[in-house]
């Protein structure tokens, strides 16, 4: 399961948790404007804006999995496994790669709006990067600090659908995401007042209790809810620090923690990393399973102007801080 979502104060922020059984080797990974995109069924792209986010690294490629430019267009691509579909290869369309899909978008759109013309020609499809990395399904939050759209590729086709929620998490699609939302429409940070009955002496006995019935389970759509109420209560300063520190918290509501989802015997799935970037700065910021300490990349600390791909493997070493 992964959990994807934005966040605006002074800047806007956006990242996700990812929640797997085991880790590809994740690199948070800064590609530089004159890096040559080589892709499968178009033409080569020798310069570009440059991308920072988190890719495993493979032949020289970045398989990025989040990720975000040098105009703050982010986009994070999360499990959709049953549901997504890729296109046929199509003559006289822009045909995209699933593994491209991030660099494609990214590499070449400053913000939803261009993105949104480029998707209208794009077909997707479900060429593999090498035989060992079959076709990953997924569907993708993509964000600007203006708008945030959803892209599902399911079988009637490309899906676009504005988010107004801000989040994205794995099955079901997104419109059905979306209608469960009604169900919690009445939970609020508020206390709750007695509407069930004028003649029963009901009371607040605890604090929180105008949010009980918030889904806290793992599932992809208990997760979407409860990140959803998070996000759209967060309060925070407009500080960086105090802006990025209210971000994981929000991801933090819906943190997986090994032992409480099982996907095979002896095998659980946990949150591996949770990314937040700052799309104005290029800042993406991330902590591990073991290591919460928060830790930063700064794009613009890079040679942007460079032809090779800056890579700085997850520090996944926690340490603990003594005080005597
Ligand atoms: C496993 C990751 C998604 C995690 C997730 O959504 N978990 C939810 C589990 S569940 O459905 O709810 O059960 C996805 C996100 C991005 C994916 C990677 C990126 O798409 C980049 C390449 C794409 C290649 O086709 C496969 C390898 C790969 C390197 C992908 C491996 C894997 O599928 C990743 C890492």
């Amino acid at each position: 399961m992964c959990t994807a979502a934005t966040y605006k104060t002074k800047d806007f922020y956006m990242g996700r948790t990812l929640d797997y059984e085991f880790s590809y080797g994740d690199e948070i990974t800064v590609t530089p404007r004159n890096y040559p995109f080589h892709f499968r069924h178009m033409e080569e792209l020798e310069n570009h804006y440059a991308i920072i986010g988190m890719a495993h690294v493979a032949d020289d490629y970045p398989l990025y999995y989040d990720a975000v430019n040098e105009k703050g267009l982010g986009m994070a691509g999360l499990n959709f496994v049953g549901n997504a579909v890729y296109q046929e290869i199509q003559e006289g369309r822009e045909n995209v790669a699933q593994f491209e899909f991030i660099p494609w978008i990214l590499s070449q759109c400053a913000s939803v709006e261009e993105a949104k013309k480029m998707l209208a020609e794009m077909n997707l499809v479900g060429t593999v990067f090498a035989p060992q990395f079959p076709a990953a399904q997924l569907h993708w939050i993509l964000a600007d600090k203006y708008a945030c759209i959803t892209i599902e590729c399911v079988r009637e086709g490309l899906k676009v659908y504005d988010n107004p929620a801000g989040v994205l998490t794995n099955n079901p699609p997104f419109e059905q995401q979306m209608f469960l939302l009604n169900q919690y429409m009445h939970l609020s940070p508020k206390q709750p007042e007695n509407h069930f009955s004028e003649q029963l002496p009901l009371q607040t006995y605890s604090r929180g209790m105008g949010a009980l019935g918030l889904p806290g389970d793992l599932s992809s759509t208990s997760r979407f809810a409860k990140v959803a109420f998070t996000r759209a209560h967060a309060v925070s300063g407009d500080s960086e620090a105090e802006s990025v520190s209210q971000f994981f918290h929000i991801l933090g509501s819906v943190d997986q923690q090994r032992g409480c989802c099982e996907v095979a015997e002896d095998k659980y799935e946990i949150t591996i990393y949770t990314s937040c970037w700052n799309a104005q700065k290029g800042i993406y910021y991330y902590n591990t399973y073991e290591n919460h300490q928060i830790t930063a990349v700064d794009m613009h600390r890079e040679n942007l102007d460079g032809t090779t791909l800056a890579r700085y493997p997850l520090i996944q070493k926690g340490e603990i801080r003594w005080q005597n």
